[in-house]
C-alpha cells in the first residue's frame, strides 16, 4: 500500500491519461499513517504559540519559516498544524521549483515545545503527535520542489529531525544539528532516524544518536549531514558574503534555474528511485517522462538545436 500512496503522491499534479488512470486506481492517502487526523488536530491547537511563514515567490523558490523566536522556534502544536497547512500548499503550488525552510530570529528550531511535550506526555497523544508529524514531514520532503534547510543557530531535537526532511542542508557558520533526543529519554519520532539513515549511513547516524553530538558545520560536511557550509554574513565594513537567506537562495538557484514542470519532474523521478522497488521505480520513472516529452520546454529545446558544450 505504502508503494502505491508513494505512485500517487509522486504523479499527482501531473495531466497525462495514463498518470490520471493511475492516479484513480491508487486512491489511498499519500501519508504514512492512517489516524483521526481531526481528533489529533484539535489536540494540537490547545497548544497555540508562533506560526509557519511560506512566501511564496515569483522566482519558483518558496520561503518556510518556523517562527517562534522568544521559545527559539520551538515548535507548538499550532505550529505542528500550520505545517500540514503550509505543506498541502506547496502540494498544489504548480509554479513551484525549489523550497528553503529556516527559522526565524538567527536561529532554526529547538525541537517540540516543551511546554506542550509536557502537557500530552501520554503515550496515546504521544503517539498521535508523532504520527501527524511523520505523515507531514514525508509530505515536506516527498513535496515535487528541490528543497534545502537553512541551519543557523541551533537544530535541536526535533528541530535536527526537521533538516532531514529537506533534500539538502546548508550550514552557517557556528550553527550546530544535534539530535539531543537521548538527553530527553528519548529516540527521533518524526521520521528523523529514518532519514537520517538514508542521508549519511548507518554508522554515522548511530554515532550521532547514540552520542548526541553536536554537529557544527565541518563535522556535519565530514559526515554528509550538511551540502555546504555558507560564509559569514556581511560586515559593516563591506567584508563577507550576503545574508545566509541570500546566500541559500543563490545556492539552491544553481539546482532550479530552468522550467518548473521539468524541474519537479527531476524531483519526482530521483524520490522514486530512491523510494519504489526497481520496476515500481522503472514505471514511475515512464509516466513522468510522458509528463515531460514533447512539453513547451521540451520542444523549446528542440527548437533552440542545444548545444551542452
Ligand atoms: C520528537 C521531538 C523531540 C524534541 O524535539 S524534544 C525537545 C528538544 N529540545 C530541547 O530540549 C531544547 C531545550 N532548550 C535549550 O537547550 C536551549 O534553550 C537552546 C535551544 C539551546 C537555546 O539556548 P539559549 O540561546 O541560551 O536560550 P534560552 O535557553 O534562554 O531559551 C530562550 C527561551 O526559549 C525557551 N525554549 C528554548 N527551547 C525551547 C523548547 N524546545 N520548548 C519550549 N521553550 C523553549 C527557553 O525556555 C527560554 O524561555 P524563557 O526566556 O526562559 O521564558
Amino acid at each position: 500500500m505504502v508503494v502505491f500512496a508513494v505512485r500517487k503522491q509522486l504523479l499527482s499534479g501531473s495531466s497525462c491519461g495514463a498518470c490520471t488512470r493511475l492516479l484513480l486506481l491508487l486512491r489511498k492517502s499519500s501519508g504514512i499513517h492512517n489516524f483521526n487526523q481531526e481528533e489529533i488536530t484539535e489536540k494540537l491547537q490547545a497548544f497555540p504559540g508562533g506560526s509557519i511563514d511560506l512566501l511564496k515567490q515569483e522566482s519558483g523558490v518558496a520561503v518556510l519559516t518556523v517562527n517562534n523566536p522568544s521559545r527559539r522556534n520551538a515548535f507548538s502544536g499550532s505550529m505542528m498544524v500550520e505545517l500540514e497547512q503550509k505543506v498541502s500548499q506547496l502540494e498544489s503550488w504548480t509554479q513551484g521549483k525549489g523550497l528553503i525552510v529556516c527559522g526565524a530570529g538567527g536561529t532554526f528550531c529547538s525541537g517540540s515545545d516543551l511546554n506542550a511535550v509536557r502537557a500530552i506526555a501520554n503515550p496515546q497523544d504521544g503517539m498521535k503527535m508523532c504520527m501527524f508529524m511523520q505523515n507531514t514531514l514525508t509530505r515536506l520532503l516527498r513535496l515535487p520542489l528541490i528543497s534545502v534547510a537553512l541551519v543557523e543557530g541551533v537544530a535541536l531535537g526535533g528541530g535536527a529531525e526537521l533538516t532531514t526532511a529537506c533534500d539538502f542542508r546548508l550550514m552557517a557558520p557556528g550553527s550546530l544539528i544535534q539530535f539531543v533526543h537521548k538527553h530527553m529519554g528519548l529516540v527521533p519520532g518524526w521520521g528523523g532516524a529514518a532519514r537520517l539513515v538514508r542521508i549519511v549511513g548507518s554508522r554515522s547516524a548511530l554515532k550521532l544518536l547514540a552520542g548526541a553530538v553536536k554537529a557544527g558545520p565541518e563535522l556535519s560536511l565530514q559526515m554528509g549531514l550538511t551540502d555546504g557550509i555558507l560564509e559569514a554574513p556581511q560586515r559593516p565594513d563591506g567584508d563577507g558574503a550576503g545574508s545566509a537567506l541570500q546566500q541559500a537562495e543563490d545556492w539552491l538557484g544553481l539546482h532550479t534555474a530552468g522550467a518548473a514542470p521539468v524541474l519537479q519532474a527531476v524531483k519526482k523521478v530521483v524520490l522514486a528511485g530512491g523510494e519504489l522497488p526497481l520496476s515500481e521505480a522503472l514505471r514511475a520513472e515512464k509516466d513522468v517522462f510522458g509528463t515531460v516529452w514533447g512539453g513547451p520546454a521540451n520542444l523549446q529545446a528542440l527548437a533552440s538545436k542545444a548545444k551542452h558544450r
